[in-house]
């Protein structure tokens, strides 16, 4: 869903490093107030093309507007506008928390006020903790804080939650969401489809450098609305015919004890009619509901 005008226009990006392309035909619009996610397997040119629409990067060919500005060529403008977090960051081991937020307010004519900052991001117990000391989703709440010090319009986070453990990967997810009432737009760089699903307002799937699809979550998932699938077991032998013959079933296997049938339509009202009519009892029903992998696997043909 567009909330208002674009911030972030890319056409055509193209980034090759020496002999391997990296990036070949990138093209997406982000608009204000989104939260847009990059999501694609290890390789696919994600960074290279966040690196690229932040500025840090010169693509070899292809256009980039920021907020209307170009990202090296007006960069100094769009310093103040933009937020930065990226893949790997470091700080030195031995830097507190207050510390690290009060030198990157010095880097900006018009800060956040960083005391309240470290408030809002649960991180008041932490304050004078040095970085090294710090876990893994401590170190992500604070280099959000260190994209956010500048009061920047657009941030770019990358691969945020890679190497967090399950429950830290959600408390960022949180924290991320709050981004969103703020009303910056976020870019975030993923390859994990539950993160995408849940934060992205739309999304980019990326593959082998270039962009697979864009839509919302829901509008990517639900072109695979037509391929569903339905588990069961059954109390006793019965003749599969009575499923192939249905128009609704495209296939009939078998999984362990489980009949697997998957097809189209109304396929469950379809299936439980005649199982039902011919007094088969199916035990353990499971509809499993197509996700961001069932279509990304449709889409590019590979699994992450
Ligand atoms: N500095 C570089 N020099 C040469 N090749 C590079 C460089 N940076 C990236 N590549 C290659 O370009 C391709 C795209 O890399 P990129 O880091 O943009 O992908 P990615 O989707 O972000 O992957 P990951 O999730 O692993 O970070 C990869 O094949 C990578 O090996």
């Amino acid at each position: 869903m567009l909330r208002g005008m674009s911030v972030i226009e890319v056409s055509n990006l193209h980034k090759r490093y020496r002999d391997k392309i990296a990036v070949r035909d990138v093209s997406f619009t982000v608009a204000e107030g989104e939260i847009f996610g990059i999501l694609g397997p290890n390789g696919a040119g994600k960074t290279t093309t966040v690196e690229c629409v932040a500025g840090l990067r010169v693509p070899d060919s292809g256009t980039i507007r920021v907020l209307g500005k170009d990202p090296r060529r007006d960069a100094r403008q769009l310093h103040t506008q933009v937020g930065v977090q990226l893949q790997e960051s470091h700080l030195p081991e031995r830097l507190k928390v207050w510390e690290a937020l009060h030198l990157y307010a010095s880097f900006y004519p018009d800060p956040a006020d960083w005391e309240r900052l470290i408030d809002e991001w649960g991180m008041s117990e932490k304050r004078a903790t040095p970085y090294g000391k710090l876990s893994g989703g401590q170190k992500q709440r604070l280099f959000i804080m260190l994209a956010l010090v500048g009061r920047p319009r657009v941030v770019f986070l990358d691969e945020l939650t890679t190497g967090l453990d399950p429950q830290a990967r959600r408390e960022t997810w949180g924290l991320i969401e709050r981004l969103r009432q703020t009303g910056v737009t976020v870019v975030l760089v993923t390859h994990f489809m539950e993160e995408a699903e849940r934060l992205c307002d739309r999304l980019a799937l990326i593959d082998d450098g270039a962009v697979v699809a864009i839509d919302t979550p829901r509008g990517l998932v639900s072109r695979m609305d037509s391929h569903q699938v339905i588990r069961f077991r059954v109390n006793r032998p019965f003749d599969e015919g009575l499923l192939t013959a249905i128009p609704e079933v495209t296939e009939v296997a078998h999984d362990g004890g489980q009949v697997v049938v998957t097809g189209q339509g109304d396929l469950l009202y379809a299936v439980t009619a005649v199982l039902a009519r011919n007094q088969i009892v199916a035990a353990d029903l499971r509809v499993e509901q197509a996700n961001l992998d069932d279509a990304f696997v449709a889409l590019t043909g590979k699994r992450f």
